[in-house]
């Protein structure tokens, strides 16, 4: 949220105030415990893409909102659905009927892209192929997909400016109201603004939804109730004190201009409207802010170093049951931050974030700091992964009959058209490759139906998250290659050791699967 720093830090009874809970009174961890270490629930795990070993990383640093501050998506994205729908109608021209229109917050999942110009809403594998397509809510028939989108001489990129990536939990609802217009352009095609073309659609969408960002209207609610809009997670304060009492330097770096007053104390630095993820380029030539915690007002700083107002020295917040001072900055961009935390390889930093582009994969592609990722989604999706493991199983194992079969057509048939035989021998393998046929049109029937039975466990329209079919979806892929580390929630942290070595699983190619089966 793009608001006063003010507002925070000079209101220190504001809406976070509740949040952090318990000031970091140590209960014994789950991986101390005298046993030597419980098993971790399969929800809460860390999971590994590239070996990480803490006590290599010098300081850990955190995005805050919807990575510290657990957003509820049910009541927070209803919030900027409800305000973008007012700024279409008012300030957009579009009709009034909007207004009346409501929120399904679980129907768009991370990870889908928007066909900004046809109206239609993908989902596609890692490979960018769309596998499930929808125009508005319309499903799109298999030829309307391939038609489409099915050819495979000119791959399209699937990015902006004619996409738009629903890769953070932030965009659930402009999506909803994306396939919404789009929906309603196409039975009411009078009734909305004659300029508007679906891509104009989404570019009013996008204004409208940024607008309430910027304006305050969600900051404004969510101040007044914060536990109707924020989670609290108490293991939040305990995790930081832990990686700070283990040696690591702590921050924050967050696009939103406010923070949560009682973590402050356990950061070295916090860095506001940091404008990511333009921040993480080394040629950003912003000015760094330092933040006078007490008013709101912003200092001038020499790249970081105080620079003394006249008849004033620059005075730092110094926080209750810490001695250093909490230096509170804005703008500014990661040359500042490795200057001020003496960083001097990237590596020696891990960010932990939510937001895969702007948070995980440019701070990982442009500087290679190490990176986790948190995806609030996945403690769900382990879980049925889980309970669906036998399903998986007989799934893989009707696939294999259906392939199975599928040569042995071809083997039949191929001996009925090159072989010499009698008619005899003829009309038995023609029943014979008959029976095969029909077996195999009831193995694939029933393996297609088992699987989007089993998808839509997941997800009654888009299926497992990290998977397209058979395929890792685009998201996991984009999570495989850029997230060394990723969990469902910031806190499992503090379920590991601060200087765990964590490494990754064996990876397999399909022609060691069948001989290496784990
Ligand atoms: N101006 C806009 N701000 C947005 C939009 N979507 C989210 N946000 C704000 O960004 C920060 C994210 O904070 P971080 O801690 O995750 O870096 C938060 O304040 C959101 O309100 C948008 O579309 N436009
Ligand atoms: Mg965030």
């Amino acid at each position: 949220m793009d608001e006063s720093y003010k507002t925070i830090i000079g209101d220190k009874t504001s809406e976070f105030q509740h949040m952090a809970g318990s000031d970091g009174v140590q209960e014994p961890r789950i991986w101390s415990s005298p046993e030597g270490g419980r098993k971790i629930e399969i929800g809460k795990q860390i999971f590994c893409n590239r070996s990480l070993n803490m006590r290599n990383i010098l300081a850990v640093g955190f995005d805050m909102d919807y990575t510290l501050a657990q957003y509820i998506p049910e009541t927070f994205e209803s919030l900027a659905y409800e305000g973008t729908i007012k700024k279409l109608v008012y300030d957009l021209g579009y009709p009034q009927e909007l207004l009346g229109w409501s929120f399904d917050w679980k129907y768009m999942v991370r990870g889908l892209v928007l066909d900004k110009k046809r109206g239609n809403i993908l989902k596609m594998d890692r490979h960018k192929y769309v596998k499930v397509a929808y125009h508005g809510f319309q499903e799109m028939s298999k030829e309307e997909k391939v038609g489409t989108y099915g050819n495979t001489l000119i791959r399209d990129s699937f990015d902006e400016p004619d996409y738009a990536l629903i890769d953070t939990l932030f965009s659930l609802a402009e999506a909803y109201l994306f396939a919404q217009l789009v929906d309603f352009k196409d039975s009411n095609p009078g009734k909305i603004p004659e300029r508007a073309d679906y891509a104009r659609m989404y570019k009013d969408v996008r204004a409208a939804v940024d607008s309430c960002h910027r304006d305050g209207t969600l900051k404004q609610t969510v101040t007044k109730d914060p536990r109707r809009y924020i989670n609290e997670d108490t293991s939040i304060v305990p995790m930081l004190k832990m990686l700070r009492d283990s040696g690591h330097s702590t921050f924050l770096v967050t696009n939103s201009r406010a923070c949560n007053f009682d973590w402050l104390m356990y950061f070295d630095i916090v860095i506001t409207g940091s404008a990511k993820p333009g921040f993480f380029h080394e040629d950003n030539r912003a000015n760094l802010f330092e933040v006078e915690p007490e008013s709101g007002m912003l200092r001038n700083t020499d790249n970081g170093t105080p620079m003394p107002q006249v008849g004033n020295s620059s005075p730092r917040i110094v926080l209750k049951k810490s001695n250093a001072p909490c230096q509170i900055f804005q703008g500014g961009s990661v040359g500042h931050l490795h200057k001020l935390l003496s960083i001097e390889s990237s590596s020696q930093v891990l960010y932990v974030g939510d937001h895969i582009y702007g948070d995980i994969l440019r701070s990982k592609k442009v500087l290679g700091w190490r990176t986790m990722l948190v995806v609030p989604e996945l403690e769900r999706e382990v879980k049925l992964l889980w309970s669906l493991r036998n399903s998986r199983k007989l799934l893989r194992l009707m696939r294999n009959e259906r392939d199975q079969i599928e040569d042995q057509i071809h083997h039949m048939k191929w001996f009925l058209k090159f072989e010499d035989l009698n008619v005899d021998q003829k009309q038995k393998t023609s029943d014979g490759i008959d029976e095969l046929e029909s077996r195999r049109d009831q193995v694939r029937t029933s393996h297609q139906q088992d699987q989007r039975e089993c998808h839509q466990k997941f997800h009654k329209i888009w299926g497992q998250l990290m998977k397209t079919g058979y395929q890792n979806s685009r998201f996991a892929h984009q999570v495989e290659r850029f997230a060394c580390l990723y969990t469902s929630q910031v806190s499992n942290l503090s379920l590991y050791s601060p200087y765990k070595y964590y490494r990754p699983c064996e990876d397999f190619m399909p022609h060691e699967f069948d001989i290496l089966p784990l």
